[in-house]
């Protein structure tokens, strides 16, 4: 994605989300998130519109999540995924039917708390223009203010276990670089080094969901292969939420849902799916044919 489109994408998001705020509420005294999750999110008969548009971008859907379980939601350009990881972590709410997580609506639990329960790595991650290290642990600000001077050890291992760490030698400040074009001394990063630092965010807060939406993208194949491995660690036992178009990514998920025009066409495992002769195996036989 350009970077004129990527901005077009944000602010049409930022709109959207201050239009929706109203509905967007903690209810006051508000239980939070139970850790660790038992039963899971089910989405209920989900339907969704963007607020000032007519289109359902997500209709009729349903989904059980159970822990420990990793979805991969697949599907061509414009068939939902993105807005059920928004449904899911709470940026919006469904116009239509319910979430349901440990059997209760989402929408009565703290909603700081079930921010930091989905950790989320979006198309659109945020570049900071601040430090490395402020730019791992945002949000999270006491983490840095809890260590004196070095660099808070949860810190580094975040930064180490998503490869964020391999930066370090083009840092002349280490940890205290500031990064970002705004600052004369800034130090700028490609697509592929921001979605590390984005993946370094998540491993900090050890978030109970993990949403990855298309998350190796802008990485080259070693270090995507790198960020696979562990990722493939990272949610062992832990719900991971998968979005990508490359079928070799998609594969190591538990299960995969095919989403068109935002419902649910199929969903299975791998083989089950090529064998049914579906939308996945359309999608896949055309990926295939693109590296032939
Ligand atoms: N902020 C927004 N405002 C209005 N419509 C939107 C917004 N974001 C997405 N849409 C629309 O909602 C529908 C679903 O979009 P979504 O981004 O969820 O699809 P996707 O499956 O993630 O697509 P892609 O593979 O291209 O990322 C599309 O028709 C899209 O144009």
């Amino acid at each position: 994605m350009n970077g004129v489109s990527e901005q077009a994408l944000y602010l049409g998001d930022l709109f959207a989300f201050l239009e929706m705020r109203p509905t967007i509420v903690s209810p006051p005294g508000a239980p939070p998130v139970p850790t660790p999750i038992r039963e899971g999110f089910v989405f209920e008969g989900v339907s969704f519109r963007y607020p000032g548009t007519e289109r359902w971008a997500v209709r009729d859907f349903h989904l059980v999540l159970r822990p420990g379980e990793r979805i991969a939601l697949v599907g061509e350009n414009g068939a939902g995924k993105t807005t059920i990881t928004k449904l899911l972590a709470r940026l919006y709410d469904p116009t239509e039917g319910r979430i349901l997580l440990d059997g209760r609506d989402l929408r009565e639990y703290d909603l700081a708390s079930v921010r930091g329960a989905v950790g989320v790595i979006f198309q659109d991650f945020v570049r900071y223009d601040m430090r490395f290290d402020e730019n791992i642990a945002v949000g999270e600000i006491d983490v840095l203010a809890s260590d004196g001077d070095g660099v808070p050890a949860s810190i580094a291992a975040a930064a180490e276990r998503s490869l964020a760490d391999t930066l370090l030698p083009r840092l002349p400040a280490g940890y205290a670089q500031m990064l970002g074009r705004r600052f004369a001394d800034g130090v700028d990063l490609s697509g592929g080094e921001w979605q590390k630092v984005a993946l370094a965010r998540a491993y900090l807060r050890d978030a109970q969901v993990l949403v990855l939406d298309e998350p190796t993208a802008a990485l080259d194949a070693r270090a995507e292969y790198e960020v696979f491995l562990r990722f493939a660690e990272l949610t062992a036992g832990r719900m991971a939420l998968l979005i990508s178009h490359r079928f070799s990514t998609v594969r190591m998920a538990d299960r995969i849902v095919v989403l068109r025009h935002g419902s649910v066409v199929e969903a299975g495992d791998h083989a089950t799916l090529v064998a049914r002769r579906g939308l996945y195996a359309e999608l896949f036989e055309m990926q295939a044919e693109g590296y032939r």
